[in-house]
């Protein structure tokens, strides 16, 4: 069951109509739907059923409060990958000792802040951090739990600039170096080897790469258990793909299945990180057509949504649904979809055949992963509201910025 559907000729979020939210809370306007949320999310929970697991959501994907909020009240981990990420958590009410942590930049307050709220695991990805770490839990006298993120050197089939997993990627530690970083990590008195990671990429939509990865992630486990270094858990990352136009990517059931399938009884507890695959289809961006603009080659729909709203089209030429609030009969016209921002890269949509008038609302289906979150204020605009749905209840979990907000941290030079 979709939340997002056609009532009564008005597309719905849950129980309410987008009309009304444009309406209350203006455009353009991010919209989630908390029981598509939730819903994800136990997707891969009850996917690993009774074996030892943690599901920690990828925050980056979206890192609204009220989001993380609502899949700790869930008994959700979330994986993190700033300082910043952790005190979302922390403020959303999130447990620290369900948090880990990746990311190949982690700095010295971070790494302090994190021992001191007891996170789960760091994802290690260099000799030189997993240093830096073992100094500063030495300082404050702890000892920190440890996983290295192993680069297994697969091709993920995904867009190069969301592929991980590659030798030639800065993410993780070859394969080939690994077992020599977990000597050296078993061998530094304030570290202690917790488990083994692994991330390969996003919006992944087959099987294979999951498994090649997988296996190459059990033969280095078997190599460590020869040396006598025991794991508790491996953590497989996330990257499962969603749909946005015809991709068909693998459930989390049969993804489990297939993850669980290649452990066989290893024991170890599994912790994934999904984030698209939790937050993309529970979000959309409501955005209103300012103009209709025909020219002799082209029809273009200018609408007040642009790629500082939502910068995938542009970024990676992302195709993602764009679809009538209130669908009119007419005879459809192509359109490509087009924001007020000085840029030609600056689209939503090309080529959409729709039905419009200026002033109409349309909806960017998917917008719920690596949407408001890479947003910014380029062309001097300022970011967009939030609204959560419940059945027919909708909180605004963001207020649109203001202007002022946006000029209050900067200020001209002195006289
Ligand atoms: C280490 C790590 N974990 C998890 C994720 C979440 O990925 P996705 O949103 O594709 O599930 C990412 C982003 O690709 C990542 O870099
Ligand atoms: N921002 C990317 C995903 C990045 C994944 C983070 N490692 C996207 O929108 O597809």
């Amino acid at each position: 069951m979709d939340h997002f559907n056609y009532q009564d000729g008005v597309l719905c979020a849950e129980d309410v109509s987008l009309e009304s939210l444009a309406q209350a809370h203006g455009t353009p306007l991010y919209v989630y739907s908390r029981a598509t949320l939730e819903r994800h999310w136990k997707a891969f929970d009850d996917a690993l059923g009774n074996h030892p697991h943690l599901v920690c959501y990828a925050v980056k994907a979206n890192s609204s409060l009220a989001v993380l909020n609502v899949l700790a009240r869930l008994g959700a981990g979330f994986d993190i990958v700033s300082g910043g990420e952790l005190e979302r958590v922390l403020r959303a009410g999130g447990d620290p000792g369900r948090v880990v942590f990746s990311g190949v930049g982690k700095q010295v307050g971070e790494m302090r802040r994190a021992l001191e709220v007891g996170i789960r695991c760091f994802n290690v990805e260099s000799v030189a951090e997993l240093e830096r770490l073992n100094r500063e839990a030495g300082a404050l006298g702890m000892i920190a739990p440890v996983s290295i993120r192993v680069n297994p050197d697969v091709d993920a089939g995904t867009h190069p600039y969301i592929s991980t997993g590659l030798k030639e990627n800065k993410f993780g530690v070859d394969v080939e170096d690994a077992l020599d970083l977990y000597r050296q990590a078993a061998a530094l008195p304030h570290l202690k080897v917790a488990g083994l990671d692994c991330h390969i990429g996003s919006q992944l939509t087959s099987l294979e790469p999951f498994v090649d990865a997988l296996r190459r992630v059990i033969l280095l486990t078997r190599a460590l258990q020869a040396e006598g270094i025991q794991l508790e858990h491996l953590d497989l990352g996330g990257g499962l793909g969603i749909r946005y136009q015809n991709e068909t990517p693998p459930s989390p059931r049969d993804y489990a299945q297939a993850m669980l399938a290649e452990l066989k009884d290893t024991g170890y507890e599994i912790l994934l990180e999904p984030g698209r695959a939790i937050a993309g289809n529970a979000g959309v961006l409501v955005t209103r057509v300012e103009y209709l603009k025909p020219t002799r080659h082209k029809d273009f729909a200018i609408v007040d949504a642009a790629m500082n709203d939502l910068i995938r089209p542009a970024l990676y030429d992302a195709w993602m649904d764009i679809l009538p609030v209130r669908p009119r009969s007419a005879e459809s016209r192509e359109y490509d979809v087009v924001g007020p921002v000085c840029e030609t890269g600056d689209f939503l949509g090309k080529g959409r055949s729709l039905v419009l008038e200026q002033g109409d609302l349309l909806a960017v289906r998917s917008a719920g992963a690596y949407g408001y979150v890479m947003s910014s204020n380029y062309n001097t605009r300022a970011r967009a509201a939030e609204v959560m749905v419940e059945g027919e209840k909708a909180h605004v979990i963001t207020r649109r910025e203001t202007l002022e907000d946006l000029l209050a941290r900067e200020t001209v030079l002195p006289e």
